[in-house]
C-alpha cells in the first residue's frame, strides 16, 4: 500500500525543555484510518502540529504526498484538513461565509455546489446564514469539519473529534468518517475513547511521552498482547496448587480460594488452557463452584503499554 505520510526521527523539544516528541518514525498508509492513542500530555496534538506547520520540529522530517514538508509547505498542506481540539473561527461571521473562506486560503477556486454539499453532509445547511457564535457547541465544531473539508484534502487530521459531543454528534462523526472513508480521505484521528479506536481505526498507534510505543493492526495487537484472565472459585480453600498443572500461569489468591489464570496471547491459547485447567481440576477432585473468565480488550492493552511506559520487544 502507499505511504502518504512518512515521520522519520520526528523530535520537537519546546524552549521549555520539554521533548514532546521524541525520535518518532510512522508511516501512514494511503485510505487508512488511524488512531493515534495516548495519555494527556503524550504528544498527539504536537505530532498533528508538527505535520501540519504549526510546530516547527526540532529534528526529523515530514514527508506528505512525496513532498518534503520542510521545503514544500505550501503545496503539501494544500492537501491536509485538520479539525482541532480549540473551535477557532471567527464567530461574528456567518457559517456559510466561514467555510467558503476557509476553501479560498487554500488556494481553491470558489465553488458554492461544493460548498453547500460539504454543509448538508453535516446538517449545517439550515445554518447557513447564521453567525457562528449563535449555534451550540456541537453544531461549532461542525462547522470546524466543514472548514476542514472545504478544500478536498486528501489527508484529514481529526484531533480529539468527538471528545465532549453527544452521543448524537457522535454518531453523525462516525458516519462522516465512514464516507470519507469511501471516498479514499486517509484519516487519523486522536482519541481518548478507545471504544472509538477500536470501532473505527484499522491501525493503532500508542504513543506517550513523545514516544510511539507501537504501530499496528487491531487484530494484530489483539494476537500478540491480548491476555485471557480467568479465576476460578473454589468451594474448599487450597494451600498449593497440584502439580498437574505444571508450568501455566496459574497464581492460588483470596485466601487459597481462587486459582487464577493469567496469560496467552490473544491467539485462543488462553482460552485452550482455561479449558484444560479446569479438566485437571475435575481430574484432581477440585470443587469449583464458578469461572469468570475474559479476554484484554484494546483499553487494558492500551492501559498496560502506558503503565509499563516501554512498548519496544512487544
Ligand atoms: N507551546 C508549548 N510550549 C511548551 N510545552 C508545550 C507546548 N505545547 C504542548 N506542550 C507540552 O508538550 C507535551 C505534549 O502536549 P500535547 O498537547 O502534544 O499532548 P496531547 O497528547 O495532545 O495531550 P491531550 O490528550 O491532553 O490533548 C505536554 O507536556 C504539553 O504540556
Amino acid at each position: 500500500m502507499d505511504t502518504i505520510l512518512s515521520l522519520r526521527g520526528l523530535t520537537k523539544t519546546y524552549t521549555s525543555g520539554l521533548t514532546a516528541l521524541d525520535n518518532v518514525h510512522l508511516d501512514i498508509r494511503k485510505g487508512e484510518i488511524f488512531a493515534l492513542l495516548g495519555p494527556n500530555g503524550a504528544g498527539k496534538t504536537t505530532l498533528i502540529g508538527a505535520v501540519c506547520g504549526l510546530v516547527r520540529p526540532t529534528a526529523g522530517s515530514v514527508h506528505a504526498f512525496g513532498l518534503d514538508m520542510a521545503k514544500d509547505w505550501r503545496r503539501a498542506r494544500g492537501r491536509i484538513g485538520l479539525v482541532p481540539q480549540e473551535i477557532g473561527t471567527d464567530m461574528f461571521d456567518t457559517v456559510e461565509r466561514q467555510v467558503a473562506y476557509s476553501r479560498g486560503m487554500f488556494g481553491c477556486a470558489p465553488d458554492k455546489s461544493r460548498i453547500e454539499e460539504v454543509l448538508r453532509s453535516l446538517s449545517l445547511w439550515d445554518k447557513r446564514s447564521s453567525e457562528v457564535r449563535t449555534l451550540s457547541g456541537g453544531m461549532k465544531r461542525r462547522v470546524m469539519i466543514a472548514k476542514a473539508l472545504s478544500h478536498d484534502p486528501d489527508l484529514l487530521f481529526l484531533d480529539e473529534p468527538t471528545a465532549g459531543v453527544d452521543v448524537e454528534l457522535r454518531r453523525d462523526m462516525w458516519r462522516q468518517i465512514d464516507t470519507l472513508r469511501e471516498q479514499g480521505v486517509t484519516i487519523i484521528l486522536t482519541t481518548h475513547y478507545i471504544e472509538e479506536a477500536e470501532e473505527m481505526a484499522d491501525r493503532v498507534g500508542v504513543i506517550d511521552k513523545g514516544r510511539v510505543l507501537l504501530v499496528d493492526g487491531k487484530e494484530a495487537i489483539m494476537g500478540r498482547l491480548g491476555r485471557t484472565e480467568a479465576h476460578f472459585t473454589l468451594a474448599e480453600p487450597l494451600t498449593t496448587l497440584p502439580t498437574a498443572i505444571g508450568e501455566m500461569p496459574v497464581t492460588l489468591e483470596n485466601g487459597g480460594t481462587w486459582i487464577c489464570y493469567r496469560g496467552g496471547d490473544g491467539s485462543g491459547q488462553g482460552k485452550q488452557e482455561v479449558a484444560d485447567l479446569a479438566r485437571i481440576l475435575v481430574e484432581e477432585g477440585i470443587i469449583f463452584t464458578a469461572i469468570e473468565q475474559k479476554e484484554s480488550s484494546l483499553e487494558d492493552i492500551f492501559v498496560q503499554l502506558v503503565k509499563d511506559g516501554q512498548g519496544a520487544g512487544v
